[in-house]
């Protein structure tokens, strides 16, 4: 049986060329139409894609029969939800993939770094119930209580990804050493972790610390000789792209943007059902969606970014002026505050 281009079966397959024609670039795909072509498989056809372009069949002897049964399997896991769907996934592997390819990061990581950084990329958000982990907290959930209030989606996300691959057609890495699957798993464990937007200032502050004492080789490419620093580095970068929506075209920006307050409005309801306390931005009745952006940007997004640029300088200038560019379109939608009505 042959395996398709793009690992899907799909009725246009010179479409699908076309839309994956520029995946080496930011912003250059359209996740949502690769969706539509795809036969919603964008993860699967995402990851095969990516995984052809860095030779990860040859390099690591994969059976991409076993990859697609995988991702096909790890696909059907996320679920219909607004935003943390599988179109997620595949938009955080593709913002990974390019990342990866930072001039400043070229050949600092080995190759099964890389292979691990993809799979968390994939794995980082499956079965996501669409109900964030303070909802989980506050109303101690089955996923509350089987992780103690820690991490719980992070850990439920990486739980459900490693348990699938013990399927017997998905049993991807089982021709790998003891060394390399405790290697990749380490990393894999590590990277979605670090998802959480709990840890978010303290890996921002790690990340800060590598910039003040970074050592660059002549080359320009970056010096990391240990495990801790090159996985913080790893980890930053997955959660830039975790972040990453507000970098992007400003037209997919904004479904995003339609997509994570339909997800925050939907637990929003839920909560207000329940008589529970409608947690921030979750209450459609009264969130300013474009104010909320411009905050998110300033005040986490902007600080991620730029201090990832600093490292990776000056490969990231782009992507700065595309997020600079997209908060000033919120902010100047932001219902300018009523002047003050004269008495
Ligand atoms: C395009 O807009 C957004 C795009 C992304 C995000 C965002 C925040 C945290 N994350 C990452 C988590 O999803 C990480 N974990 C995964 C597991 O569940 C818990 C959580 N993503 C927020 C966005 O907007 C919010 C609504 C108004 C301002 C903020």
């Amino acid at each position: 049986r042959k395996i398709p281009m793009f690992g899907v079966e799909v009725s246009n397959e010179n479409a699908l060329a076309r839309e994956l024609e520029r995946i080496d670039e930011w912003g250059g795909v359209d996740i949502f139409k690769i969706a539509e072509i795809s036969n919603n498989r964008p993860l699967t056809c995402v990851m095969y894609t990516i995984c052809q372009k860095r030779d990860m069949f040859s390099k690591f002897k994969l059976s991409p029969d076993k990859f697609l049964a995988y991702m096909m399997t790890l696909e059907d896991h996320y679920r219909d939800i607004p935003y943390h769907n599988s179109l997620h996934s595949a938009d955080v592997a593709q913002s990974v993939h390019i990342l990866l390819s930072s001039d400043a990061l070229d050949s600092v990581f080995s190759e099964l770094e890389i292979l691990a950084a993809l799979i968390a990329s994939a794995m980082h958000d499956v079965d996501h119930p669409g109900l964030n982990n303070q909802y989980q907290c506050n109303n101690s959930s089955e996923l509350a209580l089987m992780y103690n209030d820690e991490s719980v989606l992070e850990n439920h996300h990486l739980a459900v990804g490693f348990k699938l691959l013990q399927q017997d057609q998905c049993d991807l890495f089982d021709h790998f050493t003891q060394k390399q699957w405790q290697s990749l798993r380490k990393i894999v464990i590590d990277m979605v972790l670090a998802t959480d937007m709990s840890k978010h200032m303290t890996l921002l502050a790690s990340l800060k610390t590598m910039v003040e004492t970074k050592k660059v080789a002549s080359s320009g490419v970056l010096m990391l000789d240990n495990y801790t620093d090159r996985v913080q580095v790893l980890q930053n970068l997955m959660h830039c792209a975790d972040l990453s929506n507000p970098a992007k075209p400003i037209e997919m920006y904004k479904k995003w943007n339609e997509r994570i307050m339909d997800e925050y409005w939907m637990q929003g309801d839920v909560e207000r059902a329940a008589g529970l306390e409608i947690s921030p931005m979750c209450d459609r009745n009264n969130t300013s969606v474009e104010k909320s952006q411009v905050m998110f940007i300033d005040f986490v997004v902007h600080p991620l970014f730029e201090t990832w640029a600093d490292l990776v300088n000056p490969c990231a200038q782009e992507v700065i002026n595309e997020l600079a560019t997209n908060r000033e379109y919120y902010a100047s939608l932001v219902p300018s505050s009523p002047s003050p009505v004269g008495d």
